[in-house]
């Protein structure tokens, strides 16, 4: 039985994302979660936690309405992490969210991205695939690799061509922020397999994820991730006017730690995106308000959404009166 069938054929889909530490990506998430509701998505927001996540800050998700679903780290190949940036070795554990099964379908958000439209369309699309944005090569987190070296970039592939003695040019790369794909266990005990047996590179679970998906990737436009770095690299593939989906990955970028000090960050589209962050962020009106939907979780691990506002009228037609809301006795 497949868990669409668990609900009358009604598609169960959700918003994913990922947090580890004590540190600051909590406001990410929190952003994210606000940013949804703005733009009116119909599903709710799950967020993969590590055990290294606060009480505390579990406790700020629930209170937004994210739906919190503790997972184990994934390790990579032991004593070969140094081959990934140490900062996202962390990131493998992003493959738990393969065992989201109560899910038909899913779309995963790193905590540094930020909805500004409605995309819950991307579920739409026909199953059996992996969508997602391709990446740009140019910024120096590429210096490693031969497409940095040679100038080469997938955005752009006419202006410095690939070499033609270094074989065919490099299959289509994703940018592992953002991606629409379909939970499933033979999948999920797949990839677990395979990570093991397959040496850790630069851009650790995003690379595995490349290579894993390469027959099954379909890229999705620009305006699904906007890597900040396309601003400055391929403006002329930008339309900031359309963009719906943001991603504060650029070096210094991050809405909720933005100096300004930064190469690039002095730039007035940047400004504007991070202060179109911060609106989101800040508007109270944005909060989860237990008037509006809330998250039930049944039994057998189905979450639906209810709309509470409607029974609590009735219980105070009938003279039952919410004291969360009723002014102190004292
Ligand atoms: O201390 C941390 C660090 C990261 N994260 C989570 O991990 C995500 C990925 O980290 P960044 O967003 O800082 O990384 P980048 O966007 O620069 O990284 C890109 O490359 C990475 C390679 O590992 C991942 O694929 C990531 O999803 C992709 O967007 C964060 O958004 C957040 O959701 C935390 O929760 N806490
Ligand atoms: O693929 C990389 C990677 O995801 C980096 O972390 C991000 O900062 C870059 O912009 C992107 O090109
Ligand atoms: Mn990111």
């Amino acid at each position: 039985m497949s868990p669409s069938d668990l609900t009358n054929g009604e598609a169960k889909r959700a918003y994913v994302t990922f947090l580890a530490g004590n540190g600051d990506y909590v406001k990410g998430v929190v952003g994210l979660a606000k940013g949804l509701r703005k733009a009116n998505s119909a599903y709710p927001l799950v967020v993969a936690v590590l055990p290294d996540v606060p009480e505390e800050h579990l406790k700020i998700l629930e209170s937004q309405g994210c739906i919190v679903r503790p997972i184990e780290p994934v390790y990579p190949p032991e004593s070969q992490t140094q081959f990934s940036m140490a900062y996202f070795v962390i990131n493998y554990s992003k493959l738990r969210i393969w065992e989201f099964v109560e899910y038909e379908k899913l779309i995963y958000l790193d905590g540094d991205i930020q909805v500004f439209d409605n995309i819950d369309h991307l579920f739409d699309m026909p199953n059996g695939y992996f969508y997602a944005v391709m990446d740009c090569f140019c910024e120096k987190t590429w210096s490693h690799s031969p497409q940095y070296k040679i100038g080469y970039c997938q955005q752009c592939p006419e202006k410095v061509q690939w070499p033609a003695d270094m074989g065919s040019p490099p299959p289509p790369y994703f940018n592992a922020g953002m991606f629409v794909y379909e939970p499933g266990l033979p999948t999920y005990h797949d990839l677990l397999e395979t990570v093991h047996v397959t040496p850790p590179t630069s851009f650790a679970e995003q690379d595995f994820l490349n290579l894993y998906f390469k027959d099954i990737y379909q890229p999705i436009p620009p305006v699904y991730n906007l890597v900040l770095a396309m601003l400055w690299r391929h403006p002329e593939n930008v339309d900031i006017d359309r963009v719906k989906v943001v991603h504060y990955c650029a070096a210094g970028s991050k809405p909720w730690r933005f100096t300004g000090k930064e190469e690039h960050m002095e730039r007035e589209d940047i400004k504007m995106l991070v202060k179109k962050w911060w609106d989101i962020y800040e508007d109270p009106s944005l909060d989860f308000n237990y008037n509006d939907n809330i998250i039930v979780k049944a039994a057998n691990n189905e979450h639906t959404t209810v709309k509470l506002g409607p029974f609590i009228s009735a219980l105070a037609d009938a003279g039952v009166h919410d004291q969360r809301s009723a002014p102190s006795a004292a």
